[in-house]
């Protein structure tokens, strides 16, 4: 297995993203976020955008994992849709790329062999992002270094569930040769236990660590909660 690989074994890595609107958009807030990230102790950051690996390469001593989040008219895939997306990447030093890897059709219709190969050819890794055991097979036999379950619940064909799809993430690590990663929905470290013993190689948290906007939602919704249970009903004053 390749040493990047073999170095996120049993570990936690932190997705660090804010989309144009999201309150901790852009790349030097992002940088901060990955350090903070680096402390606490992850073991390779995710980051969206050439702009944000770059500026994330720069603070930070962990491998990155870098995906471009572009929507193109023709295509529902947008996480690293195209070969431009990769180029960019690779010029903004990731380390690995993550891509969707779903079967759907992609943007001017370049096929997703194309794209895993295009990766290799530059001499990186590749993360497939997949939404389903069958997607994850197939990745499997096209060379990818590794699959995530990053998209499911994100496509229409895929259970639409509210936390983890540990079903997914055991049945993957069963069937695959390359290591697979839990990602989607893991909000407690409860959960990241139980993706690790599920077979996952390692383990991607995003919102739950870097997305404060939510994780300040997750605790106001408790205490509107407690109060509902003490009042009977909505604040009362
Ligand atoms: C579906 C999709 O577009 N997922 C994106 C992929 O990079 C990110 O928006 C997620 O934050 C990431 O997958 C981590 O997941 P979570 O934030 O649930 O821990």
């Amino acid at each position: 297995m390749n040493a990047i690989l073999q170095q996120l074994r049993f570990t936690l890595i932190a997705s660090c993203q804010a989309l144009p609107g999201e309150p901790l958009h852009g790349s030097e807030i992002m940088a901060r976020m990955a350090l903070a990230a680096q402390e606490g102790g992850a073991s390779a950051i995710r980051a969206n955008s050439a702009a944000d690996v770059q500026a994330i390469k720069k603070a930070v001593s962990l491998p990155v994992i870098g995906l471009v989040k572009r929507d193109y008219p023709d295509s529902d895939v947008y996480i690293t849709p195209t070969l431009r997306e990769i180029d960019e990447l690779a010029e903004a030093g990731a380390d690995l790329i993550a891509l969707d890897a779903t079967r759907r059709p992609r943007p001017g219709g370049v096929t997703l062999e194309r794209m895993v190969s295009y990766i290799q050819e530059r001499g990186l890794l590749s993360m497939a992002d997949i939404s389903t055991l069958e997607e994850a097979v197939y990745a499997g036999t096209l060379g990818v270094s590794c699959v995530s379950t990053t998209l499911s619940g994100y496509t229409p064909y895929s259970p639409q569930l509210e936390g983890p799809d540990l079903t997914l993430v055991q049945a993957a690590a069963a069937a695959l040769p390359v290591p697979v990663i839990a990602e989607g929905r893991i909000q407690e470290p409860g959960q990241v236990q139980a993706a690790l013993q599920a077979g996952a190689h390692a383990v991607v948290v995003g919102s739950a660590i870097s997305r404060p906007q939510l994780i300040t939602r997750r605790f106001a919704e408790a205490a509107r909660k407690a109060v509902m249970l003490i009042h009977g009903n909505e604040r009362p004053y």
